[in-house]
This record gives C-alpha cells, sequence and structure tokens, in this order.
C-alpha cells in the first residue's frame, strides 16, 4: 500500500464554529506538502481527526489505506509532531525518547538513531524543560521518526524558529520526501514553505481552497511578466507605459513588466536610451504567488475569527 494521507469531506463542529466544513485532499508520498491557511482555517483539527484524537461528525481520513484506530503500531506508519511542548520538562531528552519507544514495543537503539538525525546527539543528556523552542522542535521531529514511519504529519513546524532553524527543518524535510515519505507540514505563513513544499493544499474555514502542484502555482503567477532592474525607473515606466505595458515597481531599482515582451521592452528602453543592467523573465515568490490565488477570495483573506 502506498504512502498517504487521505482525507475525504471532513465536518466537525465545535459549538458554533464549523472547524472543517467539507474538508477533502490527499496527500502523496515523496512530495513535501505544505498544508496552508489562516489562523482558524482547521489545519490542526484536520491534523487530529488523522491521528483520531478527535471524531469528525462525518466523512473520514485514512493513513495509507486504514484508518488511525485500525493501525497496528501506529508509530511505524505515521509520526507526528502536534505540539512541541508537549514533554516531561525534567527527563533528558533521550529519556523521553526511550520512554515513547518502550511505549510503543520499539527498541532503545532507536532513540539514539533519531537523536543523531535530528542534531540533538550532544545534547541527548540534558534535560528537555531547559531546551530553546527550536531544540524542543527538533525532539518532536526525533519523536515523530521513532517507529521510521513512512506517512508524517507535522504541525507549523517552523513556528518560533531562527533563521538557521528554518534552513535547518526545510532541508530535512526535503530529504525525508526524498526517502519516498509522504509528507504534510502546517503553516499559516506561505514564505516559510518557499523552497519546501512540492504541493500545496491551501486551506479556508475548514475546506480546501486550492489544491496545486507548487511548480504550476509559481508558472501561473510568473506568467507573462519580465524583471527590468534600471537605475531610471520613473523613465522606464513612462516609455513602457507609452508602449502598452503595465508597469509596477517591485524595489528600489526593480519594475515587474507585463503586457509587453522582453524583446519589445528592450527595443523601446534602448530606441528612448534608459539604461537597464537586468531584463529577465519574472520569478514568483511563493507569497506573491498566494496572493494571486486568493486575490478574489477577499472574504477568505481577510478571514480571522480569534
Ligand atoms: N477543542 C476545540 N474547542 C472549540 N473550538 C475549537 C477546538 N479546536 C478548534 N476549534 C475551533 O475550530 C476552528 C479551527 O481551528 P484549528 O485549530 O483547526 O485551525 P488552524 O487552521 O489549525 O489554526 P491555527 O493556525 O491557529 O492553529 C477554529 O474556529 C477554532 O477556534
Amino acid at each position: 500500500m502506498e504512502a498517504t494521507i487521505e482525507v475525504a469531506g471532513l465536518r466537525k463542529r465545535f459549538g458554533a464554529a464549523q472547524a472543517l466544513d467539507g474538508m477533502t485532499f490527499t496527500v502523496r508520498p515523496g512530495q513535501v506538502t505544505g498544508f496552508v491557511g489562516p489562523n482558524g482555517a482547521g489545519k490542526s483539527t484536520t491534523m487530529r481527526v488523522v491521528l483520531g484524537l478527535d471524531r469528525a461528525d462525518s466523512g473520514h481520513a485514512l493513513i495509507s489505506g486504514t484508518p488511525y484506530r485500525g493501525l497496528r503500531n501506529p508509530l511505524s506508519h505515521v509520526g507526528a509532531l502536534l505540539d512541541a511542548s508537549a514533554l516531561q520538562p525534567g527527563r533528558t531528552a533521550r529519556n523521553h525518547l526511550l520512554w515513547l519507544a518502550h511505549s510503543q514495543g520499539l527498541g532503545g537503539r532507536r532513540a539514539d538513531e533519531v537523536l543523531r538525525q535530528v542534531g540533538l546527539e550532544e545534547v541527548a543528556r540534558r534535560r528537555a524543560g531547559g531546551f530553546s523552542l527550536g531544540m524542543r522542535q527538533r525532539l518532536g521531529i526525533a519523536a515523530a521518526l521513532l517507529g521510521d514511519p513512512p506517512v508524517l504529519m507535522l504541525d507549523e513546524p517552523f513556528n518560533g524558529l531562527d533563521p538557521e532553524g528554518i534552513v535547518w527543518i526545510r532541508g530535512f524535510l526535503r530529504s525525508l520526501a526524498r526517502e519516498g515519505r509522504a509528507v504534510l507540514v502546517s503553516s499559516h505563513l506561505m514564505s516559510e514553505l518557499q523552497d519546501t513544499a512540492d504541493h500545496l493544499v491551501v486551506v479556508g474555514r475548514g475546506r480546501v481552497v486550492a489544491d496545486t502542484a507548487v511548480a504550476d502555482l509559481l508558472a501561473t503567477a510568473a506568467a507573462g511578466r519580465v524583471t527590468l532592474r534600471t537605475s531610471a525607473r520613473a523613465d522606464a515606466m513612462t516609455v513602457l507605459a507609452r508602449a502598452g505595458a503595465t508597469v509596477a515597481a517591485t524595489d528600489r531599482d526593480v519594475l515587474t513588466v507585463s503586457g509587453l515582451p522582453a524583446e519589445r521592452i528592450v527595443a523601446s528602453l534602448s530606441e528612448h536610451a534608459v539604461p537597464f543592467s537586468e531584463v529577465s523573465a519574472h520569478r514568483a515568490s511563493l507569497e506573491e504567488a498566494y496572493m494571486e490565488l486568493t486575490r478574489d477570495a477577499v472574504e477568505f483573506r481577510s478571514e480571522d475569527p480569534r
């Protein structure tokens, strides 16, 4: 059976709040899938339902074709990081993992292996209560990896990390996916998933707003746009607008031009002796693509029920 997470038609209400409203998507192996949406969109609730910690009112959630409760030795099928602070502060990192391993019938050797994998071997015998948030996140990921599961689910693993920690998690998630695992990572910041996610499931108000390959999303967002670097921004804007282009100022000396092919941009600027140092196909950022994707869903973007 292929390593997957399948969520279909999940609905879940907490009092007046419809936390999940038909949530449906599939997470495939060999990819990092970003699970993105504003606070309260239903990401954590979905993960809790997948792990059998919350019961959905309707719909179903399967891990590699089986409901969580039907899995034998669940840690060897799915690893999860839901809350990095969920540990006994008095226990050492290693004892925390040994305790988890033994509770699941796994050997102690795995504790040392995963500590090494996440770069915590030097602090393995220090009490986890004194760990920084970044170290706790690493320990949480180590715990998720104990059973060497083909499916991983991490809720906001970037939260509170310094830039070095973010770079580490990005590389680590990519390597886990390269090993063929299905990796689902939630975030409320699209920018965190840049250079990490291969696929995106964008959610709002308990349902999927977009389910797309990152490459397709970026290509659509970049379509037909050209980046122009010039020290004469005002002149360039005037000349290109006259030539029929739509021009937006991106940075102090950078313009994003649409509606005019690169060769016509070069010709117009040269004709009017406007200096420029770069004309290139625009590379959209994930953040930019996300804004484009949700542009028409203003209601969704401005939503913050808390
Ligand atoms: N145990 C609960 N009791 C009551 N309401 C809840 C509970 N858990 C979640 N909710 C509500 O369900 C909705 C979805 O919350 P959820 O935490 O799943 O969103 P999220 O996308 O994970 O947000 P965040 O990024 O803030 O974690 C919110 O309106 C939230 O207030």
